[in-house]
């Protein structure tokens, strides 16, 4: 175990390319007029509400009839109203009234809101259906008739009137951190955070919760003017505020009523409610534009409606595999609802990696190499499914281990590398909160020991100034770098296998040796194996041992890195190969003609006899077999090339 901890830096430090991704931020506020007046506005009514009653210059419930109906003066500044109240100490201590009243209800709106659309949104199935048709059902009623029938039932009262409004108001907040949520779990920081072990609740309130917090925020400044001017519409009906309380829109029934005899009355009332509910809708639309993105979310693809995938493949032939074997797949096949049909999306797939290999899983974008790795992570994506086979991890059968037992393995016993860093980690959390997060997900660490720990982890990948960098944010670091602390987090639990998904596709070509270099010294340092996935086979070449090649959904050749590369047997294999770059002198790369298929379409017989060279019509018909590590009938083709 202290084995990471004591390894020096492997990896001398790449040159950082600072910040690139601009943060949002609440203090951009201060460089906007149009919402400075309005925030100043609401700091003077939040003032005048918590200090009434040591700022009102009177009395605002004792009547005083001498003075009734006074024009604004010396001593009553905004004058009196019909039973000599001052209006102005009314005024502020209204302030009060409508300030509680919008908090209470924006505050149960949101904590209503909030949980029910994090729920919703990433837990799906029935439970979003229904929290939906209830939003759709309480949208559909204006939310003064649902405050009056409300105070109905439970009787009048400003406390009842806003529990009604908070619930409204807890429907938009429920969308709004919904639709936050269905694009948020889909991203790669919460497929990281969930390979690592998190749990489910802890990746929604602190992975997905800090991104709502913009649109929330802005949500709930607009909510507050609209509270206020229910509050003040139910008062003024007589149904919200009490005799004890003073509101504005009492005030304003009241002044409707003497408004002939002191013309002034309702303007006192009326101008604070017109320019508090401005503020608030004001500070709304500044604060949209300091903290959320300006234009619409790219759209995501729409699923193409299947067919059923070509028949089963034949039987492959079993490979005994060797007794320091860690990560076995036999026959591994998982299906996928696409549109109305079901997809094999991988079929019967078996490989090995022995403890301390580098195995490289790859092919063509499509081919199912992603799609492997979830499978052995038990974390396929919503509509997939393992229909067979098994994947044993160290003598641990993974396939059918319930969901606590595997967030055990993941992190713990298995670290991911994802293809880019800047998606795999969180942008609202210094790097220093997401190594402790992982750290103290896995072991009984106190902060301090597990910022000590996120210390050596950074300084063990080549973190330059790692107690510094902590502080930092995923959008401080540059590509390289961040690829770095994402592998840090990979291995802080030292785990046995490492998956290392398109590590370097994201990143400059520069950089890309660098983290490929490094990749080798920790495996040759820790031990480690790696199940290396890449459609680049100079990378394979660079660090693997072995190496699998897939082609829609099956593997189609595999063997020790030497021989394959040297010889390949089946035509695909030598097709990539042909199109890799060998140095300057090559005046043009060899493409493979045509392009990967998708799932629901997978070719009968060999699944590449469409774009092979050396297909023959028995090609097309049977389903073809892997036989001593390479699934072609005419591999004798590409031996005689050889
Ligand atoms: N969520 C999904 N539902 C249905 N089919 C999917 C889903 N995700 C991927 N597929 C399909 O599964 C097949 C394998 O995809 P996979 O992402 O594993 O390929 P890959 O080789 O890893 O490609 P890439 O390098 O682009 O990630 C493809 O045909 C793809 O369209």
């Amino acid at each position: 175990m202290s084995e990471v901890a004591t390894l020096p830096p492997v990896h001398a430090a790449a040159p950082d390319d600072g910040a690139r991704i601009p943060r949002k931020s609440p203090w951009r506020l201060l460089s906007r007029p149009f919402a400075l007046l309005p925030a100043a506005f609401l700091l003077l009514v939040l003032a005048c509400a918590i200090g009434a009653p040591w700022i009102a210059p009177h009395d605002p419930f004792t009547p005083a009839i001498r003075h009734r109906l006074e024009a604004p003066g010396a001593t009553y500044w905004l004058g009196t109203d019909d039973l000599g109240r001052d209006m102005l100490s009314r005024l502020i201590f209204g302030a009060r009234t409508a300030l509680l009243a919008s908090f209470e209800s924006v505050g149960i709106g949101l904590a209503a809101g909030v949980s029910l659309g994090l729920l919703a949104g990433y837990v799906g199935g029935w439970l979003d259906r229904l929290a939906m048709r209830l939003a759709d059902v309480m949208q559909s009623i204006p939310a003064v008739l649902l405050a009056l029938a409300l105070i109905g039932v439970l009787g009048k009262g400003l406390g009842n009137a806003m529990l009604a409004v908070g619930l409204i108001f807890a429907v938009s907040f429920m969308r709004i951190t919904r639709a936050v949520v269905l694009a948020e779990r889909e991203q790669l920081y919460v497929d990281a955070a969930r390979v690592l072990g998190l749990r489910p609740v802890a990746i929604m309130l602190r992975q997905i919760l800090p991104n709502v917090s913009g649109p929330l925020i802005v949500q709930a400044s607009i909510s507050l003017g609209t509270a206020l001017l229910i509050e003040a519409m139910l008062s003024f009906l007589g149904v919200g505020a009490d005799s004890t309380q003073v509101s504005w829109g009492s005030m304003l029934e009241t002044a409707r009523q003497f408004q002939s005899e002191q013309p002034l009355l309702p303007m006192v009332p009326g101008l604070a409610i017109t320019l508090t509910v401005l503020s608030f809708n004001l500070l709304g639309d500044s604060l949209r534009d300091a903290l959320l993105p300006g234009g619409a979310a790219p759209a995501r693809p729409v699923a193409r409606k299947a067919t059923p995938s070509a028949a089963t493949t034949a039987a492959d032939a079993e490979t005994p595999t060797p007794a320091d074997t860690l990560l076995e797949l036999r026959q591994l096949s998982v299906r996928a609802t696409v549109g109305g049909g079901e997809a094999e999306l991988l079929s019967r797939v078996s490989l090995h990696l022995r403890r301390g290999e580098v195995l490289g899983l790859v092919g063509e974008s499509g081919c199912g190499k992603s799609m492997t790795a979830s499978a052995i992570l038990g974390l396929l994506p919503r509509g997939a499914h393992i229909a067979g086979g098994s994947v044993r991890l160290g003598g641990t059968e993974l396939v059918g281990l319930p969901e606590e037992a595997l967030r055990h393995i993941r992190g713990r016993r298995i670290g991911m590398v994802f293809q880019d860093p800047n998606a795999a980690l969180s942008p609202v959390h210094t790097i220093g909160t997401q190594l402790c997060d992982i750290l103290r997900a896995h072991s009984r660490m106190s902060r301090a020991q597990a910022l000590a720990r996120a210390v050596e982890l950074l300084d063990l990948v080549g973190v330059p100034d790692p107690a510094r960098r902590l502080q930092d944010y995923p959008h401080q670091f540059s590509g390289g770098m961040a690829q770095r602390v994402v592998i840090a987090g990979a291995l802080a639990c030292e785990p046995e296998l490492l998956i290392a998904d398109e590590p370097t596709t994201a990143l400059d070509v520069t950089i890309q040796a660098q983290v490929l270099d490094l990749l080798a010294d920790l495996r040759r340092r820790l031990g480690m194996s790696v199940l290396l996935i890449t459609h680049d086979l100079g990378v394979v070449a660079d660090l693997c041992d072995r190496v699998a090649v897939m082609y829609a959904g099956q593997i189609v050749e595999t063997g020790s890195v030497q021989d394959t590369l040297a010889a390949p047997r089946h035509p695909y294999t030598a097709a990539l190969l042909d199109a890799m770059p060998r140095g300057r002198g090559d005046a043009r790369l060899s493409t493979i003609a045509g392009r990967v298929p998708p799932a629901w379409a997978w070719p009968q017989g060999c699944r590449f006899h469409p774009r092979c060279a050396h297909a023959r019509a028995a090609c097309t018909q049977q389903p073809v077999a892997l036989q001593e590590g390479v699934r072609c009938i005419r591999s004798d083709i590409q031996e005689r090339a050889a």
